[in-house]
């Protein structure tokens, strides 16, 4: 069975390679499943959609609302809250983000550009989101069975393909001089909030990872035919914080060649990233799970459903 196979695969890849990191590595296509070319065609289309012209982009603009997460967001309109010590008020990041679901969320609903602008990426973008699910469905209850749970499904129970969102995310080149000195961030140090992430970047490298114990950022480089999994905050609060909800940012590329001169100054080039969010059903009450790793401890979080935790986070975050 998939699940069965992929469980102890990642979870041990996780407290083997990275002293009890919760990011993993999945290989797309022998553990995930994936079409072989699914994940460079999202890619392709990323790019058409920041190749159209703003005002192009504007016509999909997210709607207002601080627990929206469908539509365009242009530059300035994402501001990731302040963490202490992590991220700084103010200091603005230099991203755009297209978040698009399943078109039977009433909740949240797509924001199309029209057809004639992008023919084709409307079907793609359900299409990928779809196996994004599929793959998620595996993951869910591998993590089920990793986390000693009585059942494959008991996560999985919280979860449906209509409240995910997958998140066309492109970073516009940014003088590397602005982001050292801290005038701005790419994407400022944030967890998720969803159970899990899979992000899917491009091959220049940036995201960076704080490790839970040693405090220190290390990268996260791109590695070819995986995709990067990290847990958010739903799953640390079920599991009592065995696993821990990934600190992460987007920062400077390690790579010269990730560089483009503009007279004096480096400048980055531009990054494209697509994470999809896992994210559990609104009324899903956020609870410490009855499992081997976390029983006999107190509970660390107080309960509360999904949506106020979403309603918690996303304060603040789109400049509506
Ligand atoms: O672009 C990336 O690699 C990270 C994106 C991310 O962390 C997010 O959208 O929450
Ligand atoms: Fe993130």
């Amino acid at each position: 069975m998939d699940s069965a196979i992929i469980c102890p695969a990642a979870l041990g890849r996780c407290s083997r390679t990275s002293g009890g990191m919760s990011q993993y590595r999945l290989y797309l296509h022998h553990e995930l499943r994936y079409p072989e070319s699914v994940v460079e065609e999202a890619f392709a289309w990323s790019k058409k959609f920041y190749g159209l012209k703003e005002e192009d982009r504007a016509s999909a603009a997210h709607p207002p609302g601080s627990m929206i997460y469908r539509g365009y967001s242009k530059l300035g309109h994402e501001v990731v809250q302040a963490i202490e010590g992590e991220k700084f008020e103010g200091v603005p990041d230099i991203t755009e983000s297209y978040g698009i679901g399943s078109d039977e969320n009433p909740e949240q609903p797509n924001v199309w550009v029209e057809e004639s602008v992008l023919p084709g990426f409307r079907d793609f973008a359900l299409n990928f989101h779809a196996e994004c699910w599929k793959a998620s469905e595996i993951i869910l209850r591998a993590l089920a069975l990793g986390l000693g749970l009585p059942s494959e499904d008991s996560l999985l129970k919280f979860h449906s393909d209509i409240e995910n969102e997958l998140s066309y995310r492109h970073y516009p080149p940014i003088s590397e001089e602005k982001v050292r000195n801290g005038e701005v961030d790419r994407l400022g140090a944030h967890t998720d909030f969803d159970s899990f992430t899979l992000l899917f970047q491009d091959s220049l490298g940036g995201l960076t990872v704080k490790h839970p114990r040693t405090g220190k950022w290390i990268g996260a480089p791109p590695i070819e035919g995986a995709v990067v999994m990290n847990i958010g905050d739903a799953l640390e609060r079920w599991s009592n914080d065995y696993l821990t909800s990934t600190l992460h940012r987007v920062h400077l590329p390690p790579l010269e060649d990730s560089y483009d001169m503009e007279g004096k100054q480096r400048m980055t080039k531009p990054r494209f990233s697509i994470p999809y969010f896992v994210t559990p059903k609104g009324d899903t009450v956020l609870e410490r799970l009855d499992i081997p790793v976390a029983s006999g401890k107190e509970q660390k979080y107080k309960t509360i459903d999904y949506s106020e935790l979403c309603r918690q986070k996303s304060e603040g975050v789109f400049q509506n």
